[in-house]
């Protein structure tokens, strides 16, 4: 990709931002956009171009990263929609937006596509879901190139956009709630604070490290610690009566329902 403006400099954008320079891309090829640009200081530091104005932004960029809240989406295509050209590609990480909407509504005239990072993208560990229109055939292989140097990429269906918000992108505070938990039961059996957060983050980053690596259900990496008799059924068991999977499998739905 040549030049690429990020269009709203929040959490997600500012993350997708800084992923793209541990890639080793010229900062000056990107050019991120707020409305209070001072909270973007730290990108201009790095040499990133930043600033206010969207317009600005489009008409210099070959990709332009929307990263704004749906509502904001609205009033910030109808502001830059008489600046795009047909070669331009829009990749929309907008929550809830279908494609069929970004044509319909947004009037697009650019080829379209929509992910769904998370924020461990800052990291280059997200896992980000694409979609695109069924008639889309260019430029499918360099936005998924994009993408994949920051974590894992899946290109799904347009329609499997909501599943992938609430298992990736909702997932890491999910994910981050288990670990909080597992922090506090840390310190009630005798941890410091900052010993129980080590352990119980490594000990999740090296879970799925066991399924990712390995490729074994889990319940299979989960047999191997749980002696029979032992501490870790006894625990685990305890955890279930008290609706531990149910829970999360509820909370999923939960969002789920909310984004549909
Ligand atoms: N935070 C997350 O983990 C994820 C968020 N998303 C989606 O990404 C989008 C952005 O989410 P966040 O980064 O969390 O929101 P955010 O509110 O942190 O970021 C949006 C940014 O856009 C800026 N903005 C608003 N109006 C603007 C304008 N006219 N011109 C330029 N910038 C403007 C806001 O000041 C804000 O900094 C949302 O649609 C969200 O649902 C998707 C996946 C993950
Ligand atoms: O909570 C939200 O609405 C957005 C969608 C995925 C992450 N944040």
């Amino acid at each position: 990709m040549e030049k690429i403006a990020v269009i709203g400099g929040g959490n997600l954008g500012i993350a997708v931002t800084e992923g793209m320079l541990k890639t080793g891309i010229n900062p000056e090829k990107i050019h991120v956009t707020r409305r209070r640009v001072h909270y973007l200081e730290p990108l201009k530091e790095k040499g990133v171009n930043v600033g206010s104005n969207n317009v600005a932004a489009v008409q210099n960029a070959d990709l332009i990263i929307l990263a704004v809240k749906p509502k904001q989406a609205e009033i910030i295509m109808s502001e830059i929609i008489d600046h795009l050209t047909d070669n331009q590609i829009i990749v929309s990480l907008v929550t809830g937006v279908s494609l069929e909407a970004m044509e319909k509504e947004w009037k697009i005239p650019s080829i379209c596509f929509r992910a769904m990072p998370n924020t461990a993208v800052e990291l280059q560990e997200s896992i980000t879901c694409i979609s695109h229109q069924p008639t889309t055939t260019e430029n499918i292989e360099s936005i998924k190139a994009l993408f994949s140097t920051l974590g894992p990429v899946l290109i799904i269906q347009d329609d499997m956009m909501a599943a992938a918000t609430v298992l990736g992108a909702c997932g890491i505070a999910f994910a981050l709630r288990f670990i909080r938990a597992a922090q506090q039961g840390g310190i009630e059996i005798g941890f410091n604070a900052e010993n129980a957060l080590k352990i119980a983050a490594q000990t999740v980053k090296g879970a799925a490290e066991l399924v990712l690596q390995n490729g074994n259900h889990p319940e299979q990496e989960i047999d191997k610690v749980t002696t029979p008799q032992g501490v870790t059924i006894s625990g685990l068991n305890t955890m279930e009566h008290q609706g531990f999977s149910s829970a999360l499998i509820q909370g999923v739905l939960t969002s789920y329902n909310k984004i549909k």
